[in-house]
């Protein structure tokens, strides 16, 4: 895929989103936002997704207004309760059992910011967990993996076997709805074709 121009930048610290975009093709720049990303009490997964994203593209834009800025934040939604990263291995293994066995929804929002225009959207997928052993949920929160995941979880690493059907975009759990993100570029003009 051809480079973008205006430069592109990646407002992000995930080392995912950075491996999704490179693997799709694009060249680009990785600037932490670094904000802070606490959802407000009573807000809604999809609105804290999205204004989360928002926050953090913001962040990256004031000092690079000549840029196209992507940022995006993903949250695990469980009987409409934003699951965000644990705290604790406590609160992992807390999550992890809750999910067990049942059906949730990874959202993600993402916020693109170009020098005249802005694209948001929001991405959902529905993963279905089968039933957990408490050991293996210990087992898996020792690897430390889930302590830096939305829901205590890497369907890309060591949860693999935990999901036993998904539908919906595959990258949106990983943290980056490629093909939505894609589409939005486009949309902005920022990217050929
Ligand atoms: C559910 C799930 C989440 N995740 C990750 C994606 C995100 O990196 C993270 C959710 O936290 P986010 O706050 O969305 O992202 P981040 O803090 O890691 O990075 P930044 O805000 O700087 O962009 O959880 C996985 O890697 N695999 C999964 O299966």
């Amino acid at each position: 895929m051809p480079d973008l121009s205006p430069p592109f930048l990646l407002a992000s610290a995930s080392p995912r989103r950075r491996e999704l975009l490179a693997g799709a093709g694009f060249s680009f720049v990785v600037a932490v936002p670094g904000i802070p990303e606490d959802i407000e009490p009573g807000e809604a997964p999809d609105a804290a997704a999205l204004r989360l994203a928002g926050e953090k593209a913001e962040a990256v834009r004031v000092s690079r207004p000549d840029a196209v800025v992507l940022a995006a934040d993903t949250v695990v939604v469980l009987d409409g309760r934003a699951l965000g990263k644990p705290r604790d291995p406590d609160e992992a293994r807390a999550m992890l059992l809750s999910l067990s066995g049942r059906t949730h929804e990874v959202v993600t929002g993402v916020s693109i910011r170009a020098p005249t225009a802005v694209e948001e959207l929001v991405a959902r997928t529905q993963v279905r967990f089968r039933p957990l052993e408490r050991e293996e949920i210990d087992r898996y929160v020792a690897t430390g993996e889930p302590m830096d995941k939305a829901g205590a979880y890497g369907i890309q690493g060591g949860a693999a076997s935990f999901v036993e059907a998904i539908s919906g975009s595959y990258t949106n759990v990983v943290g980056l709805p490629l093909a939505e993100a894609v589409i939005s570029l486009r949309s902005l003009g920022v990217l050929p074709g």
